[in-house]
């Protein structure tokens, strides 16, 4: 391992003689700090922009470069854009969440385009310095863009893309999860065990809700919605409630001929039921998953009111953003209602609880994982660094953002095209004709 130009902070590059194990193209540096010359910035973020931000460096000479700020599972993204002249940067500073003065200085006076994080605050002073670096491009390594300011974007031409499809029936499976271990209080019971208080079987014991002829209701029945929707009416013969803004014909179809299946079989058939208003929903569910997008609309859209509104023995599951609940509210009505449960995979204050929510045992809380499978994170990271990739190449954007398989089969050379971009209309881009 060499070593260069100790002297200057700024430049501290150490580059590494051995290949990279997995990566084709075997070029890796690592440094502590991107160029950050002669960038118009306010005072404040270039004082704290003279923190060095550490980086590993992939295909040096790639005509194009591209930076993530954080390091993302799998190889193939990084494959898929060296194989098309990126310079790949990968921020691999030990803080979790960057703040908007460690992506200035990521971002440096040159970039291409920039893979990000829903943890992230995109908005106004990020997209005026990707576009002051000549950036295209951002796509955030999730379906929810809620972090972004997409009018910002379009205001400096940035396309900004997401990664829907390949985290549905992850993120479905992770709320269907939720909802059996608050149904069979799983969490309690393995406490209990852990902390040596089993002393034999007894009929009280853990006692919880069967789902077998209950009905689910799903808040946001689109894709994520639809798919637990489901899994929970076909696994556990439950009956579906669901409020959305639009109709969903093929779940509703769905329902409707496994129910004819059930009744062919001499069994009872399942039922469906489009609300008319989310209280209906909550009135007449036992377990309520919830799926909407994160918008002024969905903002506490279960508080207090609504809250009173459920069975007292309901079940609520939460895995689309924290701030869909009032989470103090949600506090208050477990303290006062204990056989009422909850599954929360996001939180109102990310990555923080409110207080009390961690000392409820009708509460089962996990940190942000619903899309947390291998399979779906690589594929997540592929589609955001094809979306990036796509909009630097001049490719179109894809037809539908529903059917992103194309871009994640392994053996082939995906489609010339950005899988999903959320202000292409906004922007004018061409669509692709494939
Ligand atoms: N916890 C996680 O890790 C995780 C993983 C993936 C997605 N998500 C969240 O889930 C959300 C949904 O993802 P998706 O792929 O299913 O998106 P989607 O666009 O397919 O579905 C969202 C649905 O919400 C509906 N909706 C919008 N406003 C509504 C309102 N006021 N009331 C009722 N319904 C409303 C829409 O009509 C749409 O059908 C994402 O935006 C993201 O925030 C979270
Ligand atoms: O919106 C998303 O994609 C999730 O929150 C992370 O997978």
């Amino acid at each position: 391992m060499a070593q260069h130009d100790t002297t200057t902070k700024h430049r501290l590059w150490l580059y590494l003689e051995k290949p990279h194990p997995i990566i084709k193209h075997p070029t890796i540096l690592s440094c502590t700090s991107p160029k950050i010359a002669n960038q118009k910035c306010p005072k404040s973020t270039l004082a704290s922009m003279a923190k060095p931000v550490s980086i590993e460096v992939y295909n040096p000479n790639g005509k194009y470069r591209v930076v993530s700020t954080k390091s993302m599972p799998g190889t193939r993204w990084i494959n898929l854009l060296i194989e098309q002249d990126c310079r790949v940067e990968i921020c691999t500073q030990k803080k979790t969440i960057l703040s908007v003065e460690d992506i200035i200085a990521l971002i440096g006076d040159k970039c291409d385009g920039v893979i990000g994080q829903l943890t992230e605050d995109w908005g106004e002073t990020l997209f005026a310095a990707l576009s002051r670096a000549g950036g295209k491009a951002f796509s955030n390594m999730a379906v929810g863009y809620n972090n972004v300011d997409v009018n910002a974007a379009n205001k400096y031409g940035v396309a900004v893309g997401n990664t829907p499809g390949v985290l549905t029936e992850t993120t479905a499976e992770l709320a269907a999860s939720l909802s059996l271990a608050a149904a069979r209080r799983i969490v309690e019971a393995d406490q209990f065990m852990r902390a040596g208080l089993y002393d034999g079987w007894l009929p009280h014991l853990f006692v919880g809700n069967l789902l077998k002829g209950q009905t689910v209701g799903v808040i946001g029945a689109g894709r994520i919605g639809s798919a637990y929707a489901r899994m929970m009416v076909e696994g556990f013969k439950m009956n579906l409630i669901y409020y959305d803004l639009y109709q969903s014909t093929r779940l509703e179809k769905f329902v409707t001929a496994y129910g004819e299946f059930l009744k062919a079989n001499g069994e009872q058939p399942v039922t469906w039921k489009r609300a008319a208003s989310m209280d209906e929903v909550l009135q007449e569910a036992d377990v309520i998953s919830l799926h909407p997008i994160m918008d002024k609309t969905t903002y506490h859209l279960i508080n207090k009111n609504s809250l009173a509104t459920m069975k007292k023995e309901a079940i609520l599951v939460n895995c689309s953003r924290g701030p869909v609940v009032d989470e103090v509210a949600l506090v208050e009505h477990l303290k006062q209602n204990p056989m009422f449960r909850v599954g929360l995979d996001v939180f109102e204050d990310e990555p923080y609880m409110k207080p009390g929510l961690a000392d409820m045992k009708n509460a089962v809380v996990v940190p942000h994982i619903a899309s947390a499978s291998k399979w779906t994170r690589e594929g997540m990271a592929t589609l955001a660094a094809l979306n990036v990739l796509g909009k630097i190449k001049g490719y179109p954007v894809w037809g539908n953002p529903n059917r992103v398989e194309p871009f994640l089969n392994e053996n082939a050379s995906p489609p010339a095209a950005s899988p999903s971009i959320v202000n292409a209309k906004a922007l004018g881009l061409p669509v692709s004709k494939l």
